[in-house]
């Protein structure tokens, strides 16, 4: 095996994809980590880690469809911005692709223990989220039509 084979199989940082599941009226759903998993009882957009073999698209249709059993729509989910944790703070730094998703099929049901709620980014940026999610809302917010809700 090459040594760019061997430096491809050493994981350096952990890919998690989100989803901004935005309604008509402009909001959109967060939900509520159940307790004893990280980040328990803090708000944050559903979505989950890229498995091994998987594509981001891929792991994203997946994780909705487990979280909230919703049917995304694959070709209708748009990357919408990063946000990556600062590797000296951390163990394994993540880094979360969000996708901005404006259809879908279904009605979101949580799984036992987590709760879900639609909010607008100000109504959003008043709960209490993980580190990265405030960066992920500010490139949500810059999008007009959403940052101007009050
Ligand atoms: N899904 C999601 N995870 C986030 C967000 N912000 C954030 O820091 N994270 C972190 O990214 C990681 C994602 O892991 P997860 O626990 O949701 O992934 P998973 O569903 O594959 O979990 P599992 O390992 O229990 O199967 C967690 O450390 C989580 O706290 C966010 O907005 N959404």
């Amino acid at each position: 095996m090459s040594e760019y084979g061997k430096l491809e199989n050493i994981p350096t940082f952990l890919t998690v994809v989100a989803a901004a599941l935005i309604r008509q009226d402009g909001r959109f759903l967060l939900q509520k980590r159940p307790p004893g998993k990280d980040h328990a009882g803090l708000w944050e957009f559903p979505g989950g880690k890229v498995e091994a073999g998987e594509t981001p698209a891929g792991a994203l249709v997946r994780e909705i469809k487990e979280e909230l059993q919703l049917d995304l729509i694959r070709h209708n989910s748009i990357p919408a911005g990063f946000a990556e944790s600062n590797r000296e703070n951390v163990r394994v730094p993540i880094v979360i692709l969000l996708y901005i998703c404006r259809s879908w099929l279904g009605e979101p049901e949580p799984v036992p223990g987590a709760e879900i709620g639609w909010f607008s980014v100000a109504e959003a940026g008043r709960l209490e989220m993980p580190p990265l999610d405030g960066a992920l809302l500010k490139q949500i917010a810059a999008r007009t039509d959403l940052s101007l809700m009050p």
